[in-house]
């Protein structure tokens, strides 16, 4: 007892320098160790959860015992993934590299985040950016057309599409000439025993226009809600294909195309299942036989010159000018004007390559307001260079899987019924 009372009393003589900061660990520690393996915890159990779901968060647990300020970095670093999208900096639409017009691996990269902050600007608009419904009280599309379309989807007979293609202009025929081989009982006609070949002159539909397609109405708020995707978003967009440069790419499948499930999908989704699907069909039977042609669909807008945002451009009036002629990728396109009314603008009249067989003709179109032109997607076209003003389009093709574009046609015993052409296949 004595000799542990000296050896304590050593010790205590020994330890007196250390007094006070040993007082000072005690006030200190316990607390600072609380806080530490507390918040420290709480992270690695976060951490774990979130490795088990395959996600890297950072939890409100474990940010609470951040600093105001590190708190708002992981808000706007991780979460925010507009303020990362609104960060990029996009390839400039002009740029080339290596033969690519459009900058695919750039886009590929940050297509996770760009469809994130689409999403999140969605959520942000919902609210305050909707389209009218597309349905049959819908005031975006000429009503006289809308009428007899839904007519014929509830009673799909030749009449009732005879009474919308009354509504149409035709505005394009070529004449081809077409071999057919002709099963024949002659056998001294024919080399071959069994056929004999037959030059025929085919007259072949190739363009159809409707004037006011879509109601001034309709026009306008699909002007604004594109527009409000193109400048208020400050998500970069692609260019809409490899040749128009200025546009918005509103295929949410394709990298670096707008996503978000906006309401313009929605819009595209049913004009396509509606309208465009079932026109293209009943027009062109003889080159839309098989809903494999034309299932899948592609969209975009164009814009051809200057929106005075486009720093970065080096065309001459800051956008597109013109197109040169081309075949589309698609078995049927459509073809809308999305100018309004008051925006006039010259020159950029579309052209259509008329192929009388000899001869092949230039036939030229000016679009107005809401007009839509239907086509089949190989009739060469091009667009002549804008003089003044600016030209705004929308342009749906319709396509099968994987980009299937079909250019053979089909003989009048293969083609689709009146109401296969008008269903959902
Ligand atoms: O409206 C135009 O200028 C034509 C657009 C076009 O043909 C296309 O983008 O494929
Ligand atoms: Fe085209």
């Amino acid at each position: 007892m004595r000799v542990s009372m000296i050896v304590t009393c050593n010790l205590c003589l020994a330890l007196r320098p250390l007094l006070p900061l040993m007082l000072l660990l005690i006030i200190v520690l316990p607390d600072r160790t609380f806080t530490m393996s507390s918040s420290f915890q709480v992270e690695r159990i976060e951490e774990q959860k979130s490795k088990d779901n395959n996600v890297v968060v950072l939890t409100r647990d474990a940010t609470s015992a951040m600093t105001e300020e590190q708190q708002e970095c992981v808000n706007d670093e991780q979460y925010d993934y507009l303020i990362q999208a609104r960060k990029l900096i996009p390839p400039p639409v002009e740029s080339i590299e290596n033969g690519d017009t459009e900058s695919a691996d750039w886009w590929m990269e940050h297509s996770a985040l760009l469809q994130r902050a689409w999403t999140q600007w969605h959520q942000q608009q919902q609210q305050q950016r909707s389209l009218p419904p597309l349905n049959v009280n819908s005031i975006l599309i000429d009503h006289s057309l809308h009428r007899d379309v839904y007519q014929t989807w509830k009673e799909p007979t030749l009449e009732n599409e005879e009474r919308i293609h009354r509504k149409w202009e035709e505005v394009l025929l070529s004449t081809t000439s077409k071999t057919t081989m002709t099963k024949t009982t002659m056998p001294i006609l024919n080399y071959d025993n069994d056929t004999i070949k037959q030059e025929q002159e085919q007259e072949q539909h190739e363009v159809f226009r409707y004037q006011n397609f879509l109601t001034p109405e309709g026009v306008q708020v699909l002007r604004d809600h594109l527009d409000s995707i193109t400048y208020d978003s400050g998500i970069p967009t692609r260019r809409p294909n490899a040749m128009n440069r200025h546009g918005l790419l509103l295929d949410p499948t394709v990298p670096g195309g707008v996503g978000g499930n906006l309401p313009i999908h929605n819009f595209l989704d049913i004009l396509v299942r509606d309208f465009v699907r079932p026109l293209g069909r009943s027009f062109f039977p003889t080159f839309c036989g098989n809903s494999e042609d034309d299932i899948k669909h592609y969209a975009f807008t164009i814009r051809y010159g200057d929106d005075g945002h486009d720093p970065l451009s080096t065309t001459e009036t800051g956008g597109d000018l013109e197109l040169k002629e081309h075949s589309d990728a698609s078995i049927i396109s459509l073809n809308i004007n999305l100018n309004l009314p008051d925006e006039e603008y010259t020159g950029s009249s579309l052209y259509f390559v008329q192929d009388d067989g000899d001869k092949k003709e230039r036939r030229e179109f000016n679009f107005e307001s809401g007009t839509a032109l239907l086509h089949r997607g190989m009739t060469r076209h091009g667009s002549i260079p804008l003089q003044s003003g600016q030209r705004n389009n929308l342009v749906i093709w319709l396509h099968g899987k994987d980009g299937y574009v079909r250019t053979s046609s089909y003989e009048k015993h293969e083609q689709l019924t009146v109401s296969e052409r008008w269903s959902f296949i």
